[in-house]
C-alpha cells in the first residue's frame, strides 16, 4: 500500500496515516414530527469505518540492484539493531537461519569495523536434523564460516543436539530458549533473519503443514519436510511474530513469483512468508531486482549501503 510504509514499531511513517480510524455517531432524540403522536425516540447510528491493518503500515519493501548491494544493509540493519538492544537490554538476541543467507551474513557481518558480538544470544530459527559436520546442518555452516570470524563467545549461541530424536531435539531446544528468555511466556528476540524458499515456506514451516496452525509450542518438531533433510525443528509463528525486528531476504529470479504471491497476496491459502505479522515489530523484505521483477506494490529503492 503505497504511502503507508514504516519504520518501526507498527508506527506510520510518512506520510501520516492513521491505521485504524473508526467513527461512531449516535444521535438519540424524540420525534418531532407532528403527525407522529407517539414520543419514541429515534436513532440514527452513522458508522464510518476506516480500516488500514497495521502489519500493512509496518512492512517496508527494500529493493536492491543485486544482492551484492543488498548485503551491507543487512549487516548494517543487524548492527544497528544490536546496537539499541545492547543499550536498552544489556545484550542482543538474533534469530539465523539458513540456506542462502549463511554466505551473505557470513562476508557481511565481519566486514563490519568495530563489530561487538561479545553479548550477543545467536539462535536458529530452523535446523536440519543432522550431525554439525553435515554439510546440511545451519550450525555447521555458521560456525565454519561466521562463528570462526566474530567475538561471539560458544555461551552466545544456542544450538539444537542432533543426537535426540526429532520430538527429544524440538523440546530440548524450547527448553534452551525458555532459559535464554526466563522473563518471556514467548521468547521476544530482537531480529531474526529469514528466508523464504520458492514454495513460500519460512523457518521450516512450510505450505499446507499443520504446523502453521501450532498456537501452544515455541519449537516444533517436524518429520516430512519438502524440502531435504527431512527431519528438523522450527521457530512457531508465536515466537516468529513476536519479535522487535523481522528481517527477510529474498533474492534471485526463482522468487520472484512466490514474492509477488506473499507481498501481493492472491488466489489460494495464505502461504507461510505471507503469515509473518510481527505483533509490535518492524518487518523489512530486502531483496533484489530479480526477485521484485512481477512486484506492483509500492517498494523503497536503494542502490547502495543504506541505513534501515
Ligand atoms: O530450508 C531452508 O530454506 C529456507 C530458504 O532458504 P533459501 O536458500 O531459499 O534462502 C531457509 O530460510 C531455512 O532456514 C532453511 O532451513
Amino acid at each position: 500500500m503505497a504511502g503507508t510504509e514504516s519504520s518501526g514499531r507498527g508506527l506510520p511513517k510518512e506520510p501520516f496515516t492513521e491505521p485504524s480510524l473508526a467513527l461512531v455517531g449516535v444521535f438519540v432524540r424524540e420525534s418531532v414530527v407532528p403527525s407522529c403522536r407517539c414520543p419514541r425516540p429515534i436513532q440514527i447510528k452513522l458508522s464510518i469505518n476506516c480500516s488500514f491493518s497495521s502489519d500493512m503500515s509496518a512492512r517496508r519493501v527494500v529493493v536492491f540492484p543485486s544482492a551484492a548491494e543488498l548485503g551491507p544493509t543487512l549487516a548494517h540493519l543487524v548492527a544497528s539493531r544490536a546496537d539499541k538492544a545492547l543499550k536498552d537490554r544489556g545484550r542482543f538476541t538474533v534469530g539465523l537461519s539458513g540456506g542462502s543467507l549463511v554466505s551473505m551474513l557470513s562476508k557481511e557481518l565481519p566486514a563490519l569495523p568495530d563489530l561487538d558480538c561479545s553479548r550477543w544470544l545467536a539462535g536458529f530459527c530452523d535446523e536440519r536434523l543432522v550431525p554439525f559436520d553435515d554439510g546440511e546442518s545451519t550450525y555447521g555452516l555458521y560456525k565454519s564460516q561466521l562463528f570462526s570470524k566474530i567475538n561471539i563467545p560458544d555461551s552466545g549461541v544456542l544450538a539444537i543436539d542432533p543426537s535426540l530424536t526429532v520430538h527429544e531435539c524440538a523440546e530440548d531446544y524450547a527448553n534452551k530458549l525458555k532459559k535464554a528468555f526466563p522473563n518471556e511466556d514467548i521468547p521476544v528476540f530482537d531480529v531474526l533473519l529469514l528466508g523464504m524458499g520458492p514454495d513460500g515456506h519460512t523457518c521450516s514451516l512450510f505450505p499446507d503443514h499443520p504446523l502453521l496452525e501450532e498456537t501452544q509450542k515455541i519449537v516444533a518438531p517436524i518429520n516430512n519436510s519438502p524440502k531435504p533433510p527431512p527431519q528438523r525443528v522450527t521457530m512457531t509463528f508465536p515466537v516468529v511474530n513476536s519479535a522487535r525486528c523481522v528481517v527477510f531476504v529474498s533474492t534471485g529470479g526463482s522468487k520472484a513469483a512466490v514474492l509477488k504471491q506473499v507481498l501481493e497476496g492472491g488466489e489460494g491459502p495464505t502461504l507461510p512468508a505471507a503469515r509473518v505479522v510481527p505483533s509490535q515489530g518492524e518487518l523489512f523484505w530486502l531483496i533484489d531486482e530479480p526477485a521484485a521483477a512481477s512486484l506492483t506494490v509500492h517498494v523503497e529503492r536503494q542502490s547502495t549501503a543504506a541505513k534501515l
